[in-house]
């Protein structure tokens, strides 16, 4: 049986796993010169640099069962996230990102709003609701109302914004007017494994640990598939490939691309439902640090009004590799429709303007700037059902996977991939032998 699969980010990097630990060796393509898609550690001239993902929460299961049985959880790094909360006038309350109930302290909140916080997180702990990135459980949990609207009506209109607000922010990259609150109820239900961590060396180590062993075609987009009654036609620019079952596991842009006029109607449409979320990574770099005695880590912002960027992340305690030694990193994360201007000097000095706000004035002597048209996804209500259905009605020979199919973010990712890689083995009758036509041999490779 051969089976291709499109992308070596960590869906498709997990979906590879699966096979190859089924006796399939897949076969993996993979448009950029790397893999990890946006888990990708850049190697730069001072540090290594996180470009997408940041950390690992305690309630990725996927992710934990994964790295415990590759032996690779010893190579993690807990991340305490002292966290600084930023009100309307500027002033900053430390808090911890990873124990939410530190946000009861802000002196912005009543008594009254502590209690109905507390309680609500005290009834969703003890409710069996569905896992946070459980596609099927979030999709029956669903109620069509937006994160906004749930916290406003259960934890009143403070809370929502000074902590229901800026601690989804920086976890969701969204906007709570606008995405489905089945997310954050089941999030807050696990309250007590909200941990976070980062692996050594960075994130991007992820799909390589999965991908240990197997060969990646970089540099080799797909740009078509043809379902055929036999198995799937897979083009790449010199080459197609004869297979008995693909993974699509990319973003959902490209997802929806490949897969036009190949799948149902309705499944498109529901990839063209999708919101993605443009975003903008700015890391700036500073030789010597300029805030060695800061006590947090992170900064976000509270109090009503519109919010300019998902936090401010000084990079030293979270990822010591991502800044060079004796200096200091700092990221700054934005909607790109919140930062309309397409020149990279603007955004730098977007993205100077917040570290100045949220550490104190310093110049920096280094940027990277990333720009991601698909970072993250708005999951708006109703989505998880619309994935759900989009997902079930794919054919049994072309299985989608990919952060959108849940919630974004690594678990999802991983979580998705491995199911897609289950799905097409299942529907695997007849074993046939990879043809490559055209030409013999395309694309480099890297294991
Ligand atoms: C700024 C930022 C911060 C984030 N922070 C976190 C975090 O802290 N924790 C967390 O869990 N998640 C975080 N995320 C989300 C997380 O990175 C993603 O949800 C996850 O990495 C998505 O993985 P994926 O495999 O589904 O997609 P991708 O990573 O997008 O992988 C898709 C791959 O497919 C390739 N590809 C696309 N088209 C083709 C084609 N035609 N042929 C071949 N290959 C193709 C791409 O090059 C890419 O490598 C963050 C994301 C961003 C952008």
């Amino acid at each position: 049986m051969t089976v291709a699969v499109i992308g070596a980010g960590v869906a498709g990097a997990a979906a590879a796993r699966t096979l190859r630990r089924n006796g399939v060796e897949p076969l993996v393509f993979e448009a950029s010169d790397s893999v990890g898609g946006r888990t990708r550690t850049v190697a730069g001239d001072e540090c290594d640099i996180d470009s997408g993902a940041i950390f690992l929460m305690g309630s990725y299961d996927a992710t934990f069962r994964f790295l415990r049985e590759s032996g690779h959880d010893t190579e993690l790094r807990r991340w305490e996230a002292r966290a600084a909360v930023m009100d309307e006038d500027g002033k900053t309350y430390p808090v911890r990102f990873d124990r939410p109930w530190t946000f009861l302290r802000l002196p912005h909140l009543r008594w009254r709003d502590r209690l109905r916080l507390a309680r609500t997180i005290g009834a969703l702990s003890v409710r069996s609701g569905p896992a946070p990135f459980d596609t099927d459980g979030l999709a029956t949990a669903d109620d069509g109302r937006t994160l906004a609207e749930w916290a406003r009506a259960t934890v009143g209109d403070r809370a929502y914004e000074y902590v229901v607000r800026p601690l989804m922010g920086p976890l969701t990259g969204a906007d709570p007017e606008k995405i489905s609150a089945a997310f954050t109820i089941a999030l807050m239900s696990q309250v007590h494994r909200t941990r976070l961590s980062v692996p050594r060396g960075g994130l991007g180590r992820i799909a390589s640990w999965l991908l240990d062993g197997i060969d990646v075609r970089v540099s080799t987009p797909v740009r078509s598939l043809e379902h055929r009654s036999s198995g799937v036609r897979v083009g790449t620019a010199d080459e197609s490939f004869d297979v008995d079952g693909v993974v699509v596991a990319t973003d959902v842009r490209q997802a929806r691309a490949l897969l036009d006029g190949v799948v149902d109607d309705d499944v498109c449409a529901a990839l063209d439902a999708v919101a993605p979320i443009p975003a903008y990574h700015v890391l700036l770099g500073y030789d010597t640090d300029p805030w060695p005695a800061v006590g947090h880590d992170l900064v976000v912002q509270a109090g009503p009004g519109r919010h300019h960027n998902y936090g401010v992340l000084l990079n030293s305690r979270r990822a010591p590799y991502a800044v060079p030694r004796g200096g200091q990193t700092v990221s700054v994360y934005f909607d790109r429709d919140q930062a309309p201007e397409s020149d990279e000097e603007q955004v730098v000095a977007r993205a100077r303007g917040a570290v100045d706000r949220a550490f104190g004035v310093a110049t920096p002597d280094f940027h990277r700037v990333f720009g991601m048209d698909v970072a993250l996804i708005a999951p708006t209500p109703w989505h998880y059902e619309s994935m759900r259905r989009a997902r079930d009605a794919m054919p049994d020979t072309i299985r989608l996977a990919g952060d959108y199919l849940s919630h974004s973010g690594i678990e999802a990712a991983l979580d998705s991939g491995e199911r897609a890689a289950r799905d097409v083995l299942a529907s695997s009758v007849s074993p046939r032998s990879v043809i490559a036509r055209d030409r013999p041999a395309g694309g480099r490779s890297a294991s």
